[in-house]
């Protein structure tokens, strides 16, 4: 396994233990928190300690671990009738990234293969290992193939975050961005703030400071005058479910942006692992989205911003249509306007 940014590592196993780095309080402080029960795990996931398409996936994998051991250890081989609630829980903590579901399905499949008088316990945790890893090895993949597309001078806006502490490690677009600037191949990176919950600001700015990259943040409603006087050519972002025709759901704000790059000439590149696709949904319309607490939007870091009883309406995803985006990458290539219907084309086995 390739060796991710230690750093950054939004999620642990270690030690018999689920570490999780507390994202809510970054930059400012890193701290993790030590879960043993696969309900504090589903808050964690709803209270955004993890967040990211990829890592919901994989905490989500980890906090079966920790249902089934429960159950073992306290029913023994009565163990499957005891997960069903937890199951439930982890699987009810957020809406969007079919990621989550996708890794507790993986699960629930492993667990069917467990013979009768057998300790489940090394096999589940042996997945939620490998769908962790797998995680990193397809970031890496996904990173050469989008930066294969970027060719040279690539002014890049990237929105939300997307990297090491939204994936298993190294990230999805900031993946691509990170092998891009590696190459040489990238002239500038822009990242808005992306209000609420300011992934960019707090998460992807830093990231990328860690990594020595330097990065101009925006707040989101610059991003159309960016455009307009035409610093950027890219628009790079990640996903939190893609349907079989290639519609896209992501963080609110994606869908502006791709309306905004399609009128100024910019190209708009989506970048997420073959777990982000949902085969099941024909088109983003079928996409459950998110909508969470009004406060998220009336408060900024435990300060009231608005007049006290005011409402707020705060969808956390949006979904951004095809023929808005130019490139799908996934860890098995990339697909150029995929609202020619290529997507499949990568994954011939799905139905
Ligand atoms: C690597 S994709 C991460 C994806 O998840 C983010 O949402 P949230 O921070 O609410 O979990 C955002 O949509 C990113 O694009």
């Amino acid at each position: 396994m390739k060796q991710t940014h230690d750093n950054l590592r939004p999620i642990r196993w270690e030690n018999d233990q689920l570490y999780l780095l507390d994202q809510r309080k970054l930059p400012f402080s890193r701290e993790e928190l030590v879960l043993h029960h696969a309900h504090e795990v589903a808050a964690a996931i709803r209270d955004m300690v993890v967040r990211g398409a990829p890592a919901i996936g994989i905490a989500a994998a980890y906090g079966a671990v920790l249902a089934v051991r429960q159950a073992y250890t306290t029913q023994g081989q009565h163990w499957r009738e005891h997960i069903e609630t937890d199951f439930a829980q982890l699987s009810a903590s957020r809406p969007t990234a079919v990621n989550l579901n996708w890794a507790l399905a993986r699960m629930r499949e492993a667990l069917a293969t467990i013979p009768p008088n057998t300790d489940p316990v090394p096999t589940v945790l042996q997945l939620a290992d490998q769908i962790h890893h797998r995680d990193i090895t397809d970031n890496y993949a996904m990173g050469e193939f989008g930066a294969d597309i970027l060719g040279e001078g690539a002014c890049i806006l990237t929105h939300c975050n997307t990297g090491s502490l939204a994936t298993g490690g190294y990230g999805t677009a900031l993946g691509v961005i990170r092998t891009a600037y590696r190459r040489g191949q990238v002239s500038v990176i822009f990242a808005d703030e992306t209000r609420p919950w300011l992934q960019g600001s707090r998460l992807t700015a830093w990231e990328l400071q860690q990594d020595g990259i330097p990065v101009t943040l925006l707040p989101d409603s610059a991003a159309g005058s960016l455009m307009q006087q035409k610093k950027i050519n890219w628009v790079i972002v990640g996903a939190d479910r893609i349907t079989a025709n290639g519609d896209v759901a992501n963080k609110i704000g994606t869908y502006s942006l791709a309306v905004l790059a399609k009128y100024h000439g910019v190209r708009f590149m989506v970048v997420a692992p073959s777990s982000t696709i949902d085969w099941q949904r024909d088109s983003g319309a079928d996409i459950p989205i998110e909508q969470r607490a009004a406060e998220e939007v009336t408060t900024l870091a435990g300060q009231t911003i608005a007049p006290a009883g005011i409402g707020a309406w705060n969808p956390v995803f949006d979904v951004t249509p095809v023929n808005l985006i130019d490139a799908i990458v996934t860890e098995r290539g990339a697909v150029l306007e995929p609202c020619r219907g290529g997507l499949r084309q990568l994954f011939p086995h799905q139905n």
